[in-house]
C-alpha cells in the first residue's frame, strides 16, 4: 500500500526502512511494531507524535509488517458490515499466553484483511491446569489461606501483567478475579471440589483470556464484542468435565451470532471449551483441549468457509514432536483421519473435534501462531491418496489391557454381547478391540475413565463382573501405536511395521484395524513404545526415498 510518511531520526534510528511502493517495512525487530501500538510506553516519542497526528497505526500485512492507515482500518470495520461472518480463527493457550502473544495473535487477525472472523480463545498459557490445581489444594488449605495459594496468585500476576502491558483497563477482569477468589474459598469452606465445581472454576480461565482480547481489538480499532459460549447457547450433556454438544446449540448460535453481526458489526470473541448443561443450566467443559470443538461447532452452525485453528506447531504432525524431534507436517488430511488421529491420541486435536467440521464439510486448517507463513496442515472431506501412504504414527501411553476368554457358561452368541452390556453398564468405553467367538482382547484408557485414586479399584471392580462369564487376565503399563494411513496399502504398512518391530525384538501384544481401515494399532509395552515410535518414524517417513510424499489435496 503506497503512503506518504514524513520519517523523522528517530523512525531511522528504530530501523524503519521504505520500500518501493511507500509502504514502510518495519525492522525484524518486532519489538517496534509492539511499542508504537502502546504509545504511552514509547521511547521512540517523536515518531509516535508523528503516527498520532496522521492517524496511522501499525498492523501486520499478509506476513510483512506494514504502516496502515487508521482511516484503512475503519474502512475495512465498514467493509465487514456489508457481509457476513466468513470464517473462524481459534487460538490455543500456547497462542495467547502473554500480552505479547496477544499483539501477534490481533496482527494476524488484521493479516486477513478480507475475512470477517469468529474468534474462539482458550485460556491463556497453562491457566486451566492451575485453576485446576488451585481447587484441589482449597479442599484442604482452610479459608484463611485461599489467598496466598500459589496458583491463584500466578493466575491473578498473570492477568493484570497481560491487561498492563497491553495498556487496557483493570476493571475489565477485576470482577472476575474477585469472583475466582470467593469460589475458591467456597470450594475451601465446604472441603469438596465436584465435577460441578470444577468446571465453574475452569471456566473462569476462558473468561479472563477472551475478556481481555476483545478489549485489546476495541482499543486498536477492531470492533469485537466477548462472549461467554454457555449465554449464547452452546448446549450440551450435564456430564461436567467431559460434555458432549447437543444439536440443539447449531441453531441457537447461529440465531445469537448473526443478529448481533447484523445490528453492531463487532467481531465476536468467544470463550473455547464451554458449554451450558441442558438440564442442570451450569457451566459445562468440553474435556481437557475442548476449544478445538468450540471451534468447530460455531463454523458448523454459522456455514463458515473455513475453520482455522492455530497452535504452536506447523500444523499436524508426522508424531509427536516430544516424542520423536523428527516429526514433519502432514499436509493434508481427511476428516477421516484427523478423527482417527485426535480419538487416538494426538494432543493436537480435540477427539470430538472433527465431527461438527465433517457434517458440515467445511475445511479445517490448522496452523502455527509462531510461524504463520508455514502452510500448516488442511483436513478436508477428500484428498488426493494416489501418494498417500502413513500419514501419521500416534502413541498413547498407559493403557490397560483385558484378555477375556469366556467359560463357556454361556452359549457362543452371547459371550460377546454380554461382555459389552457390562461394559455398557459401567460406562466405560473401549479404544481397540480383537475377538474371536470366545475370547476378546480390548484396550482401556483407565485415566480417562476414573480419576487417579479410583482407578485400581475400578479396574477390580471391572474384572469382577466379567469374572462371572470369563477368565479375565488383565495387563497394564501397555501403550497403543496407531498408525494411521492409506486404506488401500495396509498389507505393506503392516509389512513393513512388523518387519521394524522385529528388528527392534518387540512382539505386538494385541493388533487390531478399525473399521475405517485408516488406522491399524499394535499394542506393546510402555518400555518399548517410545523407540518403536522412533523407528517406525523413520521407516515409513526419514528413509522413504520419496514414497511417503504427498503434493495436493
Ligand atoms: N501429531 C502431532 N502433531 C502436532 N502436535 C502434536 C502431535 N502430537 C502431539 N502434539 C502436541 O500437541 C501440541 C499442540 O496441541 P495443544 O497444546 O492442545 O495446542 P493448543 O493449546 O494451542 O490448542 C503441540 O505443541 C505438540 O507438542
Ligand atoms: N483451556 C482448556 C481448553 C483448550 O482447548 O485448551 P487448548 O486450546 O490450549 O488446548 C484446556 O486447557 O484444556
Amino acid at each position: 500500500m503506497a503512503i506518504s510518511f514524513q520519517m523523522g531520526f528517530q523512525g531511522h534510528a528504530a530501523g524503519f526502512r521504505r520500500d518501493s511502493q511507500g509502504s514502510i517495512d518495519l525492522p525484524s525487530n518486532r519489538k517496534y511494531a509492539t511499542e508504537f501500538e502502546h504509545v504511552k510506553i514509547c521511547s521512540k516519542r517523536r515518531l509516535f507524535i508523528c503516527l498520532q497526528r496522521r492517524s496511522w497505526r501499525i498492523c501486520c500485512r499478509r506476513g510483512a509488517s506494514t504502516l496502515v492507515r487508521k482511516e484503512e482500518i475503519e474502512r475495512r470495520n465498514a467493509d465487514r458490515c456489508e457481509e457476513q461472518l466468513s470464517i473462524l480463527m481459534k487460538f490455543g493457550g500456547s497462542s495467547v499466553a502473554t500480552a505479547e502473544r496477544m499483539k501477534e495473535v490481533a496482527n494476524l487477525i488484521l493479516s486477513y484483511p478480507d475475512e470477517r472472523p469468529v474468534i474462539v480463545l482458550s485460556a491463556m498459557g497453562k491457566t486451566t491446569n492451575k485453576l485446576i490445581q488451585a481447587g484441589e489444594k482449597a479442599v484442604n488449605c482452610g479459608v484463611c489461606n485461599v489467598p496466598g495459594i500459589d496458583e491463584l496468585r500466578s493466575i491473578i500476576d498473570l492477568h493484570l501483567k497481560t491487561v498492563n502491558e497491553l495498556g487496557i483497563d483493570e476493571a475489565v477482569i477485576s470482577g472476575l478475579l474477585e469472583d475466582l477468589e470467593q469460589l475458591l474459598k467456597g470450594i475451601a469452606v465446604m472441603k469438596e471440589l465436584t465435577a460441578r465445581t470444577r468446571d465453574y472454576l475452569a471456566s473462569f480461565g476462558e473468561c479472563l483470556s477472551t475478556k481481555i482480547f476483545a478489549e485489546y481489538l476495541n482499543k486498536i480499532g477492531i470492533k469485537a464484542r466477548q462472549y461467554d459460549a454457555f449465554d449464547i447457547g452452546i448446549i450440551t450433556t450435564d456430564n461436567f468435565t467431559n460434555a458432549d454438544i447437543l444439536d440443539i446449540t447449531f441453531s441457537t448460535v447461529a440465531k445469537t451470532l448473526l443478529e448481533d453481526w447484523s445490528n453492531s458489526h463487532e467481531i465476536p470473541v468467544v470463550t473455547g471449551f464451554l458449554g451450558k448443561g441442558f438440564k442442570s443450566s451450569a457451566v459445562t467443559t468440553l474435556g481437557r483441549g475442548g476449544s478445538d470443538l468450540t471451534a468447530t461447532a460455531i463454523g458448523k452452525a454459522l456455514g463458515l468457509r473455513e475453520i482455522q485453528v492455530w497452535k504452536d506447531v506447523d500444523g499436524i504432525l508426522t508424531c509427536d514432536p516430544n516424542i520423536h524431534p523428527q516429526a514433519m507436517p502432514v499436509p493434508f488430511l481427511t476428516f477421516e483421519e484427523a478423527a482417527e488421529l485426535a480419538y487416538f491420541g494426538a494432543q493436537v486435536l480435540h477427539p470430538q473435534s472433527m465431527g461438527p467440521a465433517r457434517e458440515s464439510g467445511i475445511p479445517v486448517r490448522v496452523k502455527n501462531s509462531y510461524n504463520p507463513k508455514a502452510p500448516g496442515t488442511l483436513i478436508t472431506k477428500q484428498r488426493d491418496m494416489s501418494k498417500a501412504f502413513v500419514t501419521s504414527i500416534i502413541l498413547k501411553s498407559s493403557i490397560t489391557i483385558l484378555d477375556i476368554v469366556s467359560t463357556k457358561m454361556l452359549g457362543r452368541y452371547g459371550f460377546l454381547a454380554k461382555v459389552f452390556s457390562i461394559f455398557e453398564k459401567l460406562g466405560i468405553s473401549v479404544d481397540c478391540v480383537a475377538s474371536s467367538e470366545i475370547s476378546i482382547s480390548l484396550t482401556l484408557d483407565p485415566s480417562k475413565l476414573w480419576s487417579r485414586d479410583l482407578i485400581h479399584q475400578e479396574l477390580d471392580h471391572v474384572v469382577e463382573e466379567l469374572e462371572k462369564i470369563a477368565v479375565v487376565h488383565l495387563f497394564q503399563c501397555r501403550s497403543i501405536i496407531s498408525i494411521i494411513g492409506n486404506v488401500q496399502c495396509s498389507s505393506l504398512v503392516l509389512e513393513k511395521a512388523f518387519s521394524v518391530l522385529r528388528e527392534n525384538g518387540v512382539n505386538a501384544q494385541m493388533i487390531s484395524q478399525g473399521a475405517s481401515k485408516v488406522n491399524i494399532s499394535l499394542v506393546v509395552h510402555d518400555s518399548e513404545a517410545k523407540d518403536c515410535v522412533a523407528s517406525l518414524h523413520s521407516a515409513f517417513f526419514e528413509n522413504t526415498n520419496g514414497f511417503n510424499h504427498e503434493a495436493s489435496p
